[in-house]
């Protein structure tokens, strides 16, 4: 399932995390991808290690964890401190697949890739080029989020960046470890949680939405991992 989430960060937390990040320094992209990866991955990347990372991707994670519609879409178990990236000149990223098990210099977290997110700090007008594209079994999605907004999709989808051949884009990427590892259930209990919100929306609480509710909590206690 792709999800777009809107309103991650504030416009003042974007042009905050953008000032700060501009001034930072960037390192070669291919030091977090394997083999296959540094053959396709033309960009940079802020330095695992970055005190700046760190804690601009601390506020991320709050953020995420906080927000009801990544929650449901996610069911995040762990979120690996978030990445940041940028590209510009031509920079891309070809079609891989991100890593399965993924850990991070710097942490003792080591965590299996679910669920793969990037989170747009520049706004569409800002560059020409630079698509998210994510594949699955009905095509090529082409993703461009206006700043502050995020996109969740599965990890076990092929997906590329498309070359940035005007301006800047920088976002900030991260993988998730989902407590439902497959994506077909994910997908399916998130789409049973917002019509059971939905229900609750129009009619208020009834014998039928507290039925559903527990169906719900019955297939994640089924589901569920931890
Ligand atoms: O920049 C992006 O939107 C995605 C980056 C990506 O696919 C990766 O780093 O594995
Ligand atoms: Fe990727």
């Amino acid at each position: 399932m792709m999800l777009h989430i809107p309103g991650v960060l504030t416009p003042a937390q974007v042009s905050e995390f953008r000032q700060r990040l501009a001034a930072s320094d960037w390192v070669d992209g291919r030091v977090t991808v394997g083999a296959q990866g540094a053959q396709v991955k033309r960009n940079r990347q802020l330095a695992e290690t970055s005190p700046l990372a760190v804690e601009l991707g601390e506020i991320i994670t709050r953020a995420l964890a906080a927000h009801p519609l990544f929650f449901s879409a996610v069911l995040p178990l762990r979120i690996l401190p978030p990445y940041f990236n940028s590209y510009a000149g031509g920079e891309h990223y070809g079609s891989h697949i991100d890593g399965a098990i993924r850990n991070r210099a710097g942490t003792p977290l080591t965590i299996r890739s679910d669920v793969s997110s990037t989170l747009f700090l520049s706004g569409p007008e800002e560059y020409d080029g630079g698509e998210l594209v994510v594949m699955d079994s009905y095509g090529a999605h082409e993703v461009k989020l206006p700043a502050g907004d995020l996109i969740v999709y599965p990890s076990s989808s092929v997906h590329r960046v498309e070359p940035v051949t005007r301006g800047e884009r920088v976002c900030s990427f991260m993988w998730t470890q989902s407590m439902v590892r497959d994506d077909w259930k994910r997908g399916m209990l998130f789409e049973l949680d917002q019509n059971i919100q939905k229900l609750r929306g129009a009619h208020g609480d009834s014998e039928a939405t507290v039925g559903l509710a527990g169906h719900y909590h019955n297939l994640l206690r089924m589901w569920a991992e931890l």
